[in-house]
């Protein structure tokens, strides 16, 4: 888009895949830089965070994704959902941005580019005070742990609350947004993210390495499962006979992963609907609103573990995907 870039440059920066496989398909390559259309924004990217379903994604595993992603080759070439920046342009429909704003939100890829054309509705001021990086860190791992525990689980002041994986990209959101709900939480981490999850205001921390909490005696109300290690029966015995859990592992796909095994997990082990929930969350303005507030008033912080250069995208992603991540890991353009 002449006019858009540094200098009315059409081309940008972007890391490319053009097959699925692993982090080595990623090339960091100069591409045209999109346009934006009647409803959209040009974004010209300061931070893009990646995510295990980024990971997924590139890699079309499992084989399913590849019925939304594209089946022969990815359908978006260059990956990436979270970003922050700044407003670069707008269609001619766009009137509550303007050149300069600083935003932060979601696309459905395109992210790790110099720019990404992301459509209004997806996109909210970054609050005062927010670096880029920390703003590109909240939208998916953030709207995800608020949808879970604020409108599915429906977390009411006092009950107590178990988070597993809390020291990851949603976890460490979910504990915080717990808080906020005034649940009582527990996080579930190893040895090494105690000290990390404490500092989150966990007011119990299990150290997954030497206790496992479905043996404990200590029942919960609601357990948001960002891992999955243990089978879901076993999970069950650590709620309270009205108590809700959330299996959030994303195996298997965003949304697919979850109805499957929740379906036979009804059918073949008696959960009911009360004591099994699925997570499918969606990304809705009215909730980045929400934590934006929460950023703003710094009930809720990001934590983040690890930034990389745009040249690099290929190296965080493969970190991802290793899921030992503490927080989130951010891309910087
Ligand atoms: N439904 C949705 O819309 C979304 C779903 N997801 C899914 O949620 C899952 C979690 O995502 P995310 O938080 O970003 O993942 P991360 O990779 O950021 O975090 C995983 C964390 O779990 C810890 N961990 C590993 N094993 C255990 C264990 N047995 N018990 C407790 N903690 C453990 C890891 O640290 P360590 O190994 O050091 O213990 C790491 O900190 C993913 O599978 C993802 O696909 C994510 C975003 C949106």
């Amino acid at each position: 888009m002449p006019g858009a870039g540094p200098a009315g440059a059409a081309t940008m920066r972007a890391a490319v895949q053009h097959r699925y496989g692993p982090p080595s398909v990623l090339a960091s390559s100069e591409v045209g830089i999109p346009l934006p259309g009647r409803g959209d924004v040009l974004v010209q990217v300061g931070a893009a965070a990646v995510h295990p379903g980024d990971y997924f994604v590139m890699t079309g595993e499992p084989y399913v994704l590849r019925l939304v992603f594209g089946l022969r080759r990815p359908r978006h070439g260059i990956p990436g959902r979270d970003l922050a920046g700044v407003v670069a342009a707008v269609g001619k429909d766009v009137t509550a941005l303007r050149r300069g704003d600083e935003v932060f939100g979601w696309s459905t890829a395109g992210t790790l580019a110099e720019y990404a054309c992301v459509p209004a509705d997806n996109l909210v001021s970054v609050p005062a005070d927010l670096s880029v990086v920390d703003a590109a860190a909240v939208p998916t791992s953030a709207l995800t742990a608020l949808q879970a525990l604020r409108d599915i689980a429906n977390v009411r002041p006092g009950q107590t609350v178990l988070v597993t994986g809390a020291s990851g990209g949603v976890g460490s959101f979910a504990v915080q947004i717990a808080k906020v709900l005034g649940a009582e939480v527990t996080g579930v981490c190893s040895t090494r993210n105690v000290d990390l999850v404490r500092s989150l205001r966990a007011d119990h921390v299990v150290d997954y390495t030497r206790t496992d909490f479905t043996r404990t005696e200590k029942r919960y109300d609601v357990i948001l499962d960002n891992v999955e290690a243990q089978p879901l029966a076993a999970v069950r015995r650590a709620l309270t006979p009205t108590g809700t859990l959330i299996p959030n592992s994303g195996r298997g796909g965003r949304w697919l992963g979850p109805l499957g095994r929740i379906v036979r997990a009804r059918m073949l082990s008696g959960f009911t609907r009360q004591q099994l929930k699925p997570l499918l969350s969606v990304e809705k303005r009215k909730d980045l609103l929400t934590l934006a507030d929460l950023l703003a008033t710094r009930q809720v912080t990001p934590v983040i573990d690890r930034t990389y250069p745009l040249d690099e995208a290929a190296d965080a992603l493969r970190y991802v995907g290793a899921g030992h991540t503490r927080g989130k890991v951010v891309v910087t353009v």
